[in-house]
């Protein structure tokens, strides 16, 4: 989720996210505002009718509570053919001819003034007395509308034209013309319609209409540039965030590889110092410490299992001259060669050790004294019989043994057992070299 929101923010489409959202919000504001316009339209428009209504209603009531007006009988104001009324007609003094005005007459005068102009009235009825009224189809409609609903008004725009009807109602004033029609106080006679072109309601709100896009517009603009600004600067933050966790990132890395060395190197050290704590360094034999602790060890395990164990004592001979005629790292190749030999020669179960010097034990367990003497000759032969190779130099080696068994003297100790292989090793040296010699009682003195 939040590694595709990362996505989303990096992508190239991103810096329209702003353009769109702000579109929509912007949009929609805009068409609840020109909405908002349009009614404001039309309720302005709906006021200017009912303005014209109530100001033909109160010159029609003005006329009615003078019961009609004298106007001077002429070609445009003739007699009145349907008020029927005495002294319809009658003559000044002065002898002016004068004809009676009565509210539909004079009405229907103001409207023929008002015809052809931008705001006309219409005084007209379901049941007319002047056939000349006649309600057009609309008029028809919003008459029949007033009756049955009570409304006060009918508004609606029809042919890019502004209708308003409200109804009229008989009173007092209405009843010497109208109540032979059957009509009592308070029915519904008709209605007055007032009618003017939609594009004087327009002319009313295209102003603010226009002022509402520009704002809309300007609106729209400011916050799209401010959220794609925010966008970037958010695009930045996070790959400055994401480069210092990346630096962090290859410095716990970095860091992790050094300690895996160090780790590695001192483990690799100690061991080091665990091969070096058993063993002789330059030959890879066990050492001294390690190989009298293994005597005893199995010297211990051979006395509680009632078994044998042999020890041999094996020394260079003449090493001193090997060291002096080639050096002495010629010699501590022979060395190495002599172990490897020895190694080859014996058993899992036993032991080489380097006691010193050129010296070495063999430790052999289980093994009778008869057995341990044909394995040193086994040693003896395998160093003499084959020269040793160090190099381009070919050198003769032997070496003299010194064997000694448990199974002579089960309670003998340690250093007595290694002690006695010392001798007979001293007396294999006395007595020619390149020798086995076995301990018996007699060497003790
Ligand atoms: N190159 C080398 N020489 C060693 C090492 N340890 C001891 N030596 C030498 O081994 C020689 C042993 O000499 P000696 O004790 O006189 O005995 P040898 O010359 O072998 O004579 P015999 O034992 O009597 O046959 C000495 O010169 C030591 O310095 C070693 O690790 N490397």
């Amino acid at each position: 989720m939040r590694d595709r929101l990362l996505w989303l923010i990096h992508s190239p489409f991103a810096l329209l996210f702003p353009i769109l959202f702000w579109a929509l919000v912007v949009g929609l504001a805009y068409y609840r505002n020109d909405r908002t316009l349009q009614h404001a339209g039309f309720d302005l428009a709906k006021q200017r009718g009912e303005v014209a209504f109530q100001l033909i209603q109160t010159m029609r009531h003005w006329n009615a509570i003078h019961g009609g007006v004298y106007a001077p009988l002429t070609e445009q104001t003739p007699e009145n053919p349907w008020l029927e009324i005495p002294e319809k007609t009658i003559t000044s003094p002065e002898g002016v001819v004068l004809t009676k005005l009565n509210p539909a007459y004079m009405t229907r005068q103001i409207a023929e003034l008002l015809e052809g102009g931008r705001l006309e009235i219409h005084l007209t009825s379901h049941t007319l007395m002047n056939p000349n009224n006649q309600a057009d189809p609309w008029e028809k409609r919003a008459l029949t509308q007033l009756e049955e609903s009570g409304d006060a008004s009918v508004v609606e725009i029809v042919d890019d034209r502004f209708r308003y009807m409200a109804p009229l109602h008989i009173d007092q004033s209405c009843m010497p013309c109208h109540a032979k029609m059957g009509y009592e106080i308070g029915d519904m006679r008709g209605g007055l319609s007032v009618s003017f072109p939609v594009s004087y309601a327009q002319r009313l709100t295209t102003g603010l209409r226009r002022d509402s896009i520009l704002t809309h517009l300007v609106t729209f603009v400011l916050l799209s540039v401010t959220g794609m600004i925010a966008l970037t600067g958010l695009r930045r933050l996070l790959r400055s965030l994401q480069r210092e966790r990346d630096d962090r990132e290859s410095i716990i890395v970095d860091r992790t590889a050094n300690l895996n060395k160090e780790i590695k190197r001192h483990r690799r050290s100690q061991e080091t110092l665990t091969y070096l704590a058993h063993h002789d360094e330059l030959t890879g034999a066990r050492n001294r410490r390690w190989i009298l602790a293994q005597l005893g060890y199995l010297k211990q395990e051979a006395e509680q299992c009632s078994g044998t164990l042999a020890v041999l004592m094996l020394d260079i001979d003449y090493f001193k001259h090997i060291n002096d005629r080639y050096g002495h790292q010629k010699g501590d190749e022979v060395l190495v060669t002599f172990v490897s030999r020895l190694q080859s020669e014996l058993r899992q179960s036993d032991q080489l050790g380097r006691y010193g010097g050129e010296e070495f034990l063999v430790l052999l367990p289980d093994t009778s004294q008869s057995d341990a003497e044909k394995i040193a000759q086994r040693l003896r032969r395998a160093i003499a019989d084959t020269p040793f190779q160090i190099n381009d130099e070919v050198l003769d080696v032997t070496t003299s043994i010194g064997l000694a068994c448990l199974e002579v003297d089960a309670s003998l100790g340690q250093d007595e057992l290694v002690g006695r292989a010392d001798v007979a090793l001293y007396l294999a040296k006395q007595t020619g070299r390149n020798r086995v010699v076995c301990w018996n009682d007699e060497m003790a003195h």
